[in-house]
């Protein structure tokens, strides 16, 4: 520890951030850097509502915490600000049915929620579509994480709906903004065929940030986030450089945040890289803990067995699935598909001993990590 407690060491009414709140996972930053010529894109797509006519419908795609839902939601601040296009972002993680997709639309443009008794998905939809009409407005809904449509059976529908709004209600303008960052899943292929035959969105792609791109980023997040000189340049390029391994921004700025707190534990006034390394055994698991977070009850369950069978064969994890939850065969199969397409475990086919192939299924991650987040 310092010699000088007045220079090195921190007072319990002190504290190394200036203003903690922007390494939230909801924090909107001011600067957004890096992104310049997908946000061109979809200005290009969103221009046409400005002028009162249907925008180009766009898919957005990339990889975790390349800034997607950031890009949308700066665009749709601007919109609310400048313009009277109407704009609604649905996390589909939350609502991932056709019909909660519509009830967020719908407490969207009313600002308060459709009747909780239940009215019919058409008269929900009806009466969004008679305000707009009745406003003369245009609506643009973004569906976030789109990808939850997709393991619930409900993105051919949804979109129908919102694609074909014109059409079942004249005079409704609607476009869609789609957000994906499952790569492993072509959206478009995967939705039914009368779909894809009204669905050519523009594409607009996030690649990863480079190293270069991600110090800058953080540095300016840094610089709001903490009082000067508490986080110097050799820990700021290690931040990056653990981030740019993970490729997922949101793993630096958990990093800053993190090795923070662990500064302030030491009660220094100062980040050392070795506060970078002890936050990184946390941090290194965000996107674990954000896909965790949106599980039901029997999808966790599930996550157990296998975390307590980790490596055993399917038939295995399934017998003590069934006995933890009652649940049948087929419920099994889904949850098993949703948790290999969201990547928490590895479903790998084997061969077992010349009777055939058999599905292993095992975690993407350390089993203890996983069961110390559920
Ligand atoms: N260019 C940027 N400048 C500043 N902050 C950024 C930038 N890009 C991303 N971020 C920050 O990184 C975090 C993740 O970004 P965002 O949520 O937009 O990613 P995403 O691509 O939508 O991720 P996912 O696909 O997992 O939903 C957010 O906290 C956001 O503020």
């Amino acid at each position: 520890m310092p010699d000088d407690p007045e220079e090195g060491m921190l007072s319990w009414d002190e504290s190394v951030f200036r203003d903690e709140h922007v390494f939230e996972i909801d924090y909107v930053p001011e600067s957004f850097k890096h992104r310049e010529s997908q946000m061109q894109s979809l200005k290009y797509a969103l221009r046409p509502a400005v002028r009162g006519s249907r925008p180009l419908n766009t898919i957005v795609s990339g990889p975790p915490g390349t800034g997607k839902t950031t890009a949308v939601q700066k665009l749709f601040g601007e919109l609310s600000a400048e313009t009277d296009v109407r704009n609604v972002r649905v996390n589909c993680q939350v609502d991932s049915t056709r019909y909660a997709v519509f009830s967020r639309i719908f407490e969207a443009i009313f600002d308060y929620e459709p009747p909780s008794s239940g009215i019919s998905f058409k008269k929900l939809f009806g009466q969004i579509t008679d305000r707009l009409v009745e406003d003369d407005e245009v609506l643009v809904v973004a569906l976030d994480d789109v990808n939850y449509l997709f393991y619930e059976n409900e993105a051919s529908d949804t979109l129908y709906s919102l694609l074909r709004a014109h059409e079942a209600h004249s005079g409704a303008r609607i476009g869609v903004i789609i957000i994906s960052s499952d790569l492993s899943l072509d959206v478009i292929e995967e939705l039914d065929t009368r779909v894809q035959s009204v669905f050519r969105p523009e594409e607009v792609y996030f690649p990863v940030y480079d190293e270069r791109d991600i110090v800058d980023i953080l540095r300016e997040r840094a610089k709001r986030g903490f009082h000067e000189g508490v986080v110097g340049t050799p820990e700021l390029d290690r931040v990056a450089e653990l981030t740019a391994e993970k490729g997922d921004l949101r793993v630096g700025i958990d990093l800053l945040r993190r090795a923070g707190l662990n500064a302030e534990m030491r009660a220094s006034r100062t980040v050392n890289v070795g506060d970078v390394e002890e936050a990184y055994e946390k941090s290194k698991y965000i996107h674990l803990s954000r896909s965790l977070r949106g599980l039901s009850e029997s999808e966790t369950a599930l996550v157990r067995v296998i975390a307590e069978h980790d490596g055993e064969q399917a038939g295995e994890v399934y017998d003590a699935f069934h006995e933890d939850t009652g649940l049948g065969y087929t419920r099994y199969s889904e949850i098993t598909n949703k948790l290999d397409q969201l990547g928490i475990i590895e479903a790998a086919y084997t061969d077992v001993g010349g009777r055939g192939r058999s599905r292993a299924l095992s975690l993407a991650y350390d089993p203890e990590a996983v069961l110390d987040r559920l």
